[in-house]
């Protein structure tokens, strides 16, 4: 009775929360805030909070120049003028290589570091920095943890970027809610999906990226292509389901590639780019007049868009070459007056009878309006959880992540065991005969070398993991250290495991040193060595991130430590430059090697029952044979390699961090300094002013 009585009630939050931000009249909704809306849009408004947060985006002569690895310069984009109502849906259409991924990356302050940026970005009438969440930005792939489902993927969203002290009931009612206005009900349950397991459709995928970036409450929201890859009505629900996030007093800005006839009537502007200048911006059903007054009117039966599209798009004028060329074309008389003109031609004419028009000087008219209006100030900074609630997040949904997926570590715990097994059973009872004394080295070398190496399994794993923590990290919704420490935490668990158990099975069934220190040694060892390989190949991931390169580098590196582990060639003999000092003492294999020799041989005593030979005590063998310093405990040995894990841990943050702030600052250095020498040995000058 309590509890349906409660359902009752999260129930009627959730229909608020929805029904707050729904449009009152048949009109527009400016600044409608639900109740939880307007609880985390006071606490990130710099100025004082007037229940307006609605974005008005306006940009002023964008001009995005790149530098090529020549040095040239090209001009991707060219005096763009528009701007973005809340309220609003706008479409951005133009063939491809028009500019429409760089132009949304201009508008959102996501840039790459060669580009260069001239103009205005105003967002409410002041200068925007609009980088690491003010505005959500829906790239155009779906980099989702497969193993979690929708449900799931939205309430740990929401837990890694909700205020500490907002209670569970209202975080429950955001994600309820989010969940309900993009559609995601039916499949709220569901997986979404990966190489084993089988979950959501591709338009749900889109929705839940959608739902993700949604989730705090934006104003403004880009979105690269969300309806590429989707068939005709998935891309019609995602683009109804984006206008109606507009509905809600939102800003929306969508590149759309060939929408379908339906899809284009939901937009309400078009902004149409080709060659990085403006074709035409106005609302999105007056287009058919400005194509019709500039000479090429869309014929009867022409789905809108595409007869847009064909005006502007210069590789129809190649196509036509080719089959005029190979004679496949048979010219007709025909009245289309595309058929009279080359496209190239076609885009002069357009651009300039825009740039004449009524809708550009409006377009104009209406940026100055805004540009005098100073509205508030939408800083968002990110996450607003704690690094503590970040970390604990994102280590209980690796960790749910790593348990459900089966090529994670189950599929590799259970080739540890068969390895083992197989080792087991070829140095059965290996004992302390003569001949033991070889056995037990080749079976350390080979656990500590080969077995360690097949943790290079989970390096997809990795990389997948990297995705997912680049798309979230560019929308800002963790730190770096929270994401190092949580793949650092989730893992042990998984790593202990498999160490535990195949290292228990090899133990026993080899007979290693009796004894339950020595036993307790061996499977730490072996937690340590495999956990070592794991942070390398993180380091790994987050340099080379594709998985058959990363591979590649990770098996040559271990290769080359394995063979300096001081099995292969004896330590004293490894020659000393470079192959001894460092190598030897870089490769985590020599002091696992050093530390299992003497927890392995010290205390035995080696004889032969078939002759009179002596007795060899393990002591005289260490050092003498296999060449150990017998002053070092074998624990310090076994420290060296957790040293070595925390260093890996530590090269790994400031890999991601140099990735993130130092080489795009190096690669925009290196970008502008060609560009100065190239316009130097050219007598040029591009003036630097407005540059960004
Ligand atoms: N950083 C850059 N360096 C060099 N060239 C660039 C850079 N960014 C964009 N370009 C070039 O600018 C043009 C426009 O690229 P952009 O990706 O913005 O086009 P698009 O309209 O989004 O294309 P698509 O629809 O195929 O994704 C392309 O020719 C591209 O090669």
């Amino acid at each position: 009775m309590r509890n349906s009585s409660s359902a009752a009630a999260s129930a009627n939050d959730v229909m608020m929360e929805i029904e707050a931000s729904k449009p009152q009249d048949h009109g527009i909704v400016v600044g409608g805030l639900s109740p939880l809306s307007e609880t985390l849009w006071k606490e990130k408004t710099n100025t004082e909070f007037i229940g307006d947060v609605s974005a008005r985006l306006a940009w002023k002569d964008l001009t995005v120049m790149v530098t090529l690895n020549s040095g040239e310069t090209q001009n991707v984009l060219e005096g763009l003028t528009g701007y973005a109502e809340p309220g609003t849906f706008t479409a951005l259409m133009g063939p491809s290589g028009s500019g429409k991924s760089t132009f949304l990356d201009a508008l959102s302050g996501r840039l790459v570091s060669n580009a260069f940026l001239s103009g205005r970005v105003l967002l409410n009438g002041r200068k925007a920095d609009l980088s690491f969440g003010t505005a959500a930005y829906v790239t155009q792939d779906d980099t989702l943890i497969g193993t979690l489902t929708v449900r799931e993927t939205i309430s740990y969203s929401a837990q890694l970027r909700l205020p500490d002290r907002m209670p569970w009931s209202e975080k429950r009612t955001l994600i309820e809610s989010t969940i309900i206005e993009m559609g995601l009900q039916d499949c709220a349950d569901t997986v979404i999906g990966n190489w084993h397991l089988r979950g959501i459709s591709g338009g749900e995928k889109r929705r839940v990226s959608i739902a993700l970036e949604i989730l705090m409450r934006p104003r403004l929201l880009f979105l690269d292509e969300p309806t590429s890859g989707l068939d005709s009505a998935s891309a019609f629900f995602v683009t109804q389901t984006l206008r109606g996030l507009s509905r809600d007093g939102r800003t929306v800005i969508a590149s759309i590639h060939q929408p379908s006839s339906e899809v284009f009537e939901l937009f309400d502007r078009l902004y149409l780019l080709s060659g990085g200048k403006t074709v035409y911006f106005g609302q999105a059903s007056e287009a058919y007049e400005f194509f019709a007054q500039a000479g090429f009117p869309c014929p009867a039966l022409r789905n809108p868009s595409d007869h847009f599209l064909r005006c502007i798009n210069s590789d129809f004028d190649k196509v036509k070459a080719t089959l005029k060329g190979s004679m496949k074309l048979r010219f007709e008389s025909n009245e289309d007056p595309l058929d009279k003109t080359t496209t190239a031609e076609a885009m002069r004419i357009l651009v300039d009878s825009y740039r004449r028009s009524q809708y550009s000087y409006s377009a104009n008219e209406r940026v100055e309006d805004m540009s005098k209006v100073k509205g508030t100030v939408l800083d968002s900074g990110g996450s607003q959880a704690s690094f503590f609630m970040q970390s604990y997040t994102l280590t209980k949904r690796s960790f749910i992540n790593m348990s459900r997926d089966f090529g994670y570590y189950w599929l590799r715990l259970v080739i540890y065991l068969v390895v083992t097994i197989c080792i087991g059973t070829i140095y059965l009872n290996v004992g302390t005969g003569y001949s033991s004394i070889l056995a037990r080295g080749a079976c350390a070398s080979f656990v500590f070398g080969f077995v360690t190496f097949l943790s290079i399994g989970g390096f997809p794993s990795f990389v997948e993991d990297m995705k997912v923590f680049q798309r979230e990290r560019m929308n800002g919704h963790y730190g770096v250290s929270a994401f190092v420490v949580s793949n650092t935490l989730s893992a042990m668990p998984f790593l202990i495991l498999i160490t535990f158990l195949s290292g228990t099975v090899c133990y026993f069934m080899v007979r290693l040193h009796p004894g339950f220190t020595h036993y307790l040694f061996f499977v730490i060892c072996l937690y340590a060595s495999v956990t070592v390989v794991e942070s390398l190949m993180m380091v790994i991931a987050s340099i080379v991130p594709n998985f058959l390169m990363g591979i590649i580098i990770g098996a040559g590196i271990q290769g080359i430590f394995m063979l300096v582990s001081g099995y292969f060639r004896l330590p004293n003999d490894i020659p000393k430059p470079f192959w001894r000092y460092p190598m030897s003492y870089l490769s985590f294999h020599f002091w696992a090697l050093q530390g299992q020799y003497q927890n392995d041989l010290m205390g035995l005593v080696f004889d032969n029952s078939s002759s009179d030979l002596p007795k060899i005590p393990g002591e005289f063998i260490l050092e003498q044979i296999f060449q150990i310093d017998l002053n070092r405990s074998k624990w310090m040995d076994v420290s060296v390699i957790f040293v070595m894990i925390i260093t890996y841990r530590i090269i790994f943050f400031f890999v991601i961090k140099i990735n993130e702030d130092v080489t795009p600052w190096i690669r925009g250095y290196i970008a502008r300094r060609k560009m100065q020498q190239k316009n130097g040995n050219q007598k040029q000058t591009i003036s630097p002013y407005g540059l960004t």
